[in-house]
């Protein structure tokens, strides 16, 4: 393409050089001498082989694409500049023309100049399909800020005021120096500066309510969409937390939600002050000198090309120095967390290098990273200061030609330096807006996200006998799709019976209780509950009645009380330590320093394994379920915290029981014992049937004794 772009380039241009040549001959022929650029009728002539040039280069090349575009843009600059350098320069100079051939020179490269600085500054312009999606997040955004608009309008108001009065600052500043600079009347004087007095006020006065109001819409905003995000992430299935990664969702939350806010408020804000108060400065400093206005924006396209470049590689190097820094930490932590290791292999000085060498990583990316800010503030320096010298200079000719008075010299210069710093933030705000309204497009995609696993399920009976039945059922986990942990799947557990699963890890136990818990849906077949599919019962009512309680439950910080009650908001103290006594917990609860009031601590720290896992089962019973999954809850307990937990099992006669265990002696009094290998039944009976049959339950049996 590149190849392409710089045949077509050089082509245009040797076109181009032809045209010009033979315009250039006919004109000699016509009036019979070769005419200077001098004087009105050659700028007329100019503008008229310009027309020409630009027809027949448009006529020979037909442009399409993004790139081509960019020739067509390329050959319009580079037609019409010398022109427009010509009529600015007749109107500002009168007279002092470049020779006919010099100035082609110049026109084309200043064109390729151009054309390169639009393409650089501004790359999204050419992708409109980026631009169309970027103005209907914009109009999204505007759209979720309605409630606040009261808001919006009032600080915008106010911000309108605010500019105004601040633009007025300078020019009472130059004509005060004016006043003084002459035989001034006290009358003059005065009225300058209570004009000056008021301006400053209204000023600070706008300012500060413009602040309140934006700030105000701005955290409402927040707020809203942070509960409205939270309320969507909530209804996602199991399937997506696990392949959206935590750091993606807590960042969504945390910092897009808050990049989204400022995309309309904050950028708005400044954009529209910054926007207000340059054209208002750009019509003052024309109005007290167009011709310094004109040498000042000059500097303008300079500022640009390099604030863009400069941002293109310091955004790199920042991440980079990111990144470097998050490696160290984590050499650092890993070191830390591993110490017992560290020690007992002897690597503290392994690990102290393994750190070092990080920290020079980071060191070596920051020290780039200043400077390449140091090279831009200086060239950015230079810049501003070959303009500020360029208007002094030719400000001190006027002031000394009569063409501007001191004043207004003075009133120039001081918006010209505040000139700079807003066409600066003008070129940043955009970049800023797009990253904003990116930011936005994430949580959007959030928002819109429809759940895999639907639950508008209507069944709740008052009845339920628990019977469960897998039929048919295939499923893989959304991770990886192409690993089947259960194929053609069958298993029936019937009412108010304990069935046991057991065998080698990864054989797919835990994943029957996930499915039964709704947490994913099988890709084929179904499980019916009482002869119904799962997805038709109620949401909330099926996780009332079928409960499931971990090998390592997760209990909230809070008290006893609030655990056992967890998403029962209103749950009596009765019905708590009824449950309580089920799961065999209310004595040693009684035990605790404030009983049922005592806080367990972050994640039940507080507690033993055995208080924990008899708290969740009477989490789990409290809300009368027909249908309990246990998944190893036994594994990690002594004995006799063990035999507990079955005599708390032994409360719960009607219940059809799901148990997963590795320590098949806590299974044996199970009605039915299923021998799960791969997704596969590989057994099944009673433990008495499957020790006489001496098959894969008593292998499993004799290998675990
Ligand atoms: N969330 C998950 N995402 C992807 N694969 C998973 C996930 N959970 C389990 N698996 C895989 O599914 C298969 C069955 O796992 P499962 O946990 O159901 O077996 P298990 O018999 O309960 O094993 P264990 O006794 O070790 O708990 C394994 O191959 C496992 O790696």
């Amino acid at each position: 393409m590149s190849k392409l772009l710089a045949a077509a380039f050089s082509l245009a241009l040797f076109t181009d050089l032809v045209i010009v040549n033979v315009l250039e001959l006919v004109s000699t022929h016509l009036r019979g001498k070769v005419k200077g650029l001098d004087g009105e009728a050659a700028l007329l002539r100019q503008w008229i082989e310009a027309v020409l040039r630009c027809s027949l280069l448009c006529a020979m090349f037909y442009w399409r694409d993004v790139r081509e575009r960019l020739m067509k843009r390329w050959v319009l600059t580079h037609c019409f500049i010398t022109p427009v350098y010509e009529t600015g320069r007749l109107t500002v100079f009168g007279s002092w023309p470049l020779e006919k051939f010099t100035m082609w020179l110049v026109g084309s490269v200043a064109a390729a100049l151009g054309c390169l600085f639009w393409e650089t500054l501004l790359p999204e312009s050419s992708s409109k399909e980026n631009k169309q999606k970027a103005r209907v997040l914009f109009m999204r955004v505007i759209g979720l800020y309605k409630p606040d608009y009261l808001f919006l309008i009032g600080a915008s108001l106010f911000l309108a005021l605010a500019v105004v009065c601040e633009m007025f600052i300078p020019l009472y500043t130059g004509k005060l120096i004016d006043i003084l600079q002459t035989e001034y009347n006290w009358n003059d004087f005065f009225s300058a500066i209570i004009l000056m007095s008021v301006f400053s006020f209204g000023s600070s006065f706008s300012t500060g309510c413009r602040g309140g109001l934006f700030l105000c819409a701005i955290s409402r905003f927040i707020c809203r969409v942070k509960h409205q995000l939270f309320s969507c992430l909530l209804k996602q299935e199991i399937g997506f937390f696990e392949t959206t990664k935590t750091g993606d969702v807590t960042c969504r939350l945390s910092s897009d939600t808050n990049l989204m806010a400022r995309a309309i408020a904050l950028n708005v804000n400044v954009l529209l002050r910054t926007l207000i108060k340059t054209v208002g400065m750009l019509y003052l400093m024309f109005s007290l000198s167009w011709k310094l206005t004109v040498l000042t924006l000059m500097e303008t396209p300079l500022t640009g090309l390099l604030q863009n470049i400069y941002d293109t590689h310091y955004q790199r190097l920042s991440k980079n120095v990111q990144d470097s820094i998050a490696k160290a930490n984590d050499a650092a932590a890993e070191a830390v967390s591993s110490i017992r290791t560290v020690n007992r292999f002897n690597a503290k000085k392994n690990e102290k290098c393994r750190y070092d060498e990080q920290l020079m990583d980071t060191h070596v990316i920051k020290t780039k990273r200043d400077i390449v800010r140091a090279v831009y503030l200086l060239v950015r320096r230079l810049t501003e200061l070959g303009v500020k010298v360029a208007v002094l200079y030719y400000g001190r000719l006027f002031v000394q030609y009569r063409q501007m008075t001191t004043g207004h010299l003075v009133s120039f210069i001081l918006y010209h330096s505040d000139l700079a710093n807003n066409i600066r933030t003008l070129i940043y705000i955009f970049g800023d807006m797009l990253n904003s309204v990116g930011a936005a497009g994430k949580v959007f995609e959030y928002l819109d996200r429809k759940p895999e696993i639907i639950t508008d399920g209507t069944l709740e009976p008052e009845e339920l006998k628990g019977h469960i039945s897998f039929q048919n059922v295939t499923f893989s986990y959304p991770t990886r799709p192409d690993h089947k942990v259960l194929e053609e799947f069958n298993l029936e557990l019937k009412p108010g019976k304990m069935t046991a699963l057991v065998g080698i890890s990864g054989g797919g136990k835990s994943t029957c209780v996930s499915l039964l818990q709704r947490f994913y849906q099988p890709q084929k077949g179904q499980i019916l509950l009482d002869g119904q599919p799962l997805q038709k019962y109620e949401h909330k009512y099926l996780h009332s009645k079928v409960v499931a309680v971990g090998q390592e439950p997760v209990l909230f910080s809070g008290t006893v009380r609030e655990n056992i009650a967890y998403g029962l908001p209103d749950c009596s103290l009765q019905r708590i330590e009824e449950a309580a006594c089920k799961a065999n917990a209310h004595e040693f609860i009684c035990q605790l320093q404030n009983g049922y009031d005592t806080d367990v601590g972050e994640r039940g720290t507080l507690l033993g394994s055995s208080q924990k896992q008899r708290i969740a089962i009477a989490r789990a019973l409290i809300r009368q379920p027909q249908v309990i999954l246990l998944d190893e809850i036994t594994s990690f307990l002594d004995p006799k915290s063990e035999q507990m937990i079955q005599q708390a099992l032994a409360n719960c006669p009607n219940q059809t029981l799901l148990v997963i265990a590795h320590r098949l002696k806590t299974i044996e009094k199970a009605d039915q014992i299923i021998v799960l290998d791969q997704g596969v039944i590989l057994e099944q009976g009673s433990h008495q049937e499957l020790m006489k049959k001496q098959g894969h339950y008593y292998k499993l049996k004799e290998r675990k004794t």
